[in-house]
């Protein structure tokens, strides 16, 4: 599902990154872990074509990234990559539902209003499904996003850094959450992170 073959990036100003290969499996999930500063993000935004290499391949879902225009790579994004940030992107203007129907439409697909419900359903978002995002409390907008990354039934979901300012028991919730949710979907799951309570949850580990 994902295959990477010596990876470097470099900064405008100078600052390079190498990488080890990546190498993951349909449905499989891999945490990465290391200290703030290191590359974490920057291995992410490469790994979901937010950033272009400055050597080495990626392919992800048997695509090559080398082969995608840029056009063609933010489509194939749409479809196929899931992304869950630390920090929250919704359109502030508009309800949970309108946000949800939004991001599963952008890959041109037909509106599924049950995946919707059944989705919010099981994040806990019923209830607030018509409220407008900017009234849901902090932990609302973590399942959000979770929503808004596996809405569209992505092939590789990537989070950022998902449990960060989450006490331990929101934590664990949150975590669960994603591997069930990924499982449902049959995503691959990639976790960026700094936090070492997310350690015992993943035996797949690289640290960088
Ligand atoms: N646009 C940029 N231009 C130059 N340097 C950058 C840029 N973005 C990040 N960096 C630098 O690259 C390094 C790696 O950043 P990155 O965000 O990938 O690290 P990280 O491991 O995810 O850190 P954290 O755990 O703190 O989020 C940092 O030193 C950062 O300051």
């Amino acid at each position: 599902m994902i295959q990477t073959d010596a990876l470097q990036f470099t900064y405008e100003n100078g600052s390079e990154f190498s990488f080890p290969d990546v190498h993951l499996k349909s449905g499989e999930h891999l945490l990465i872990l290391g200290p703030s500063g290191v590359g974490k993000t920057t291995l992410l935004h490469l790994l979901a074509g937010l950033l272009p290499v400055s050597s080495g391949t990626i392919s992800v879902a048997g695509t090559d990234f080398q082969t995608l225009k840029r056009r063609d790579m933010d489509r194939f994004r749409g479809s196929h990559i899931g992304l869950i940030f630390q920090q929250y992107h919704f359109i502030r203007s508009l309800s949970v539902y309108q946000n949800l129907v939004l991001r599963q439409s952008f890959p041109k697909k037909a509106l599924d209003k049950a995946r919707i419900k059944e989705l919010a359903s099981r994040l806990g978002l019923s209830e607030v499904l018509h409220k407008k995002v900017t009234q849901l409390s902090q932990g609302q907008q973590q399942r959000l996003s979770i929503a808004l990354g596996l809405i569209h039934k992505p092939d590789v979901v990537f989070a950022d850094e998902p449990t960060s300012n989450l006490d331990d028991a929101n934590c664990t919730t949150v975590i669960e959450l994603l591997k069930e949710e990924a499982k449902i979907c049959q995503s691959s799951l990639v976790i960026i992170t700094h936090d070492h309570r997310v350690k015992s949850h993943f035996k797949n580990q690289l640290t960088l």
